[in-house]
């Protein structure tokens, strides 16, 4: 039995022309007719309502999987059959355990919001991950690149859901990701296995604490962008002449990260449309416990940055050292509306 919220967008076709048709039971089904005022909840398979209410429908009818919908069906996410939301990192690493069982080897793609306990889920699967690009045109665009070069990639995936397949020849597709996690959970079943999808992650560690926070830039829309680059750039060069102890932009192996890539040394300079670093994060007392990644935002004049800690308190203890040791320090008062990280330092909440 497999429980479909399509939230109002264009997904309902999955249920009546997909899982029917192949005599899946989809009783309890959510939101599947289209609705463009999305009367229910936003679809998206990141947004909590989305996930909440297809865990409860998953939950009451016993079913074994939920799929979540966006609204054009190029992102997904799922629920397992105990009621687990499975999305953001959780949806790359059961996809990662899925390819890399088909694929010994396969190096997988995601954009670089990624948490460290993903790259080890990978890696101890005997796969490469490669963090690029936030933005999924860039991390696809990756992987058909790296297969050019010869490096086998079969998945590339961001954490808003968005993912490609090799073998679905690139394009962005949540049906064709959770059919992959179906035939999968059907095999496991065939198997005698009662322990469904979820069982496939349940080693993938979770970040202790992952904050995202946003400053809004200050200037005329038109010369958003430019602002956003020159600090982004004085963020970089901050970092390059060590101002901020122990925070080291990101870098794997031989490769330094320019232009984006933060794995492979073998990039072909693409244009950037959006200038963005990560910073990895340590202290003397728990070697690496967190990261960085500052961004220009894609749609609105604003800077996103994300951090995740794996140490108590480390993501407050990041905002302080970025606000004082950055921003103040570099004057960005005169260019950015800092608010939102005065207010998370002083509350411990994000407002
Ligand atoms: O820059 P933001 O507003 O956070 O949006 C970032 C997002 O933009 C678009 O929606 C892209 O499709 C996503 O791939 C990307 O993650």
């Amino acid at each position: 039995m497999i429980i479909v919220n399509a939230g109002n967008g264009s997904g309902g076709f999955f249920t009546y022309q997909v899982l029917d048709k192949l005599g899946a039971d989809t009783f309890g089904s959510l939101n599947l007719k289209p609705d463009g005022m999305f009367p229910n909840h936003i679809p998206n398979p990141e947004d909590k309502v989305a996930m909440a209410v297809t865990r409860t429908a998953v939950l009451e009818n016993t079913a074994d999987l939920g799929i979540v919908f966006d609204t054009d069906v190029d992102r997904s996410g799922v629920v397992d059959k105990d009621g687990n939301p499975i999305n953001g990192d959780k949806l790359i690493a059961l996809m990662a355990s899925i390819v890399l069982k088909e694929h010994p080897g396969s190096t997988i793609v995601t954009d670089a919001r990624t948490s460290l306990a993903l790259t080890k889920f990978i890696t101890d699967r005997g796969g490469q991950h490669c963090l690029y690009r936030v933005g999924y045109r860039n991390v696809i665009d990756k992987g058909v690149q790296l297969n050019q070069d010869g490096i086998d990639t079969q998945l590339m995936m961001e954490t808003s859901g968005h993912g490609a397949l090799k073998e679905n020849y690139f394009l962005d597709d949540g049906a064709y990701m959770v059919v992959k996690i179906i035939i999968e959970m059907v095999r496991m079943k065939l198997e005698g296995s009662d322990e469904g999808i979820g069982s496939l992650i349940k080693d993938l560690e979770e970040p202790l604490e992952s904050v995202e926070l946003r400053m809004n830039i200050l200037s005329e829309s038109k010369r958003a962008k430019a602002e956003a680059i020159l600090i982004i750039e004085t963020f970089k060069s901050y970092i390059e002449e060590g101002r901020l102890v122990g925070w080291e932009l990101d870098a794997c192996g031989d490769c330094w990260v320019s232009d984006g890539c933060l794995v492979d040394s073998n990039d072909t300079p693409a244009p950037v449309d959006a200038q963005m670093y990560r910073t990895k994060v340590s202290s003397e007392e728990d070697g690496q416990y967190g990261w960085i990644h500052i961004r220009q935002s894609i749609h609105n004049p604003n800077i996103a940055i994300n951090m995740q800690s794996t140490v108590p308190g480390g993501c407050l203890l990041m905002a302080r050292v970025f606000l004082d040791k950055f921003l103040i320090a570099s004057g960005m008062e005169r260019a950015l509306d800092f608010s939102q990280i005065e207010n998370y330092i002083k509350s411990g909440n994000i407002s």
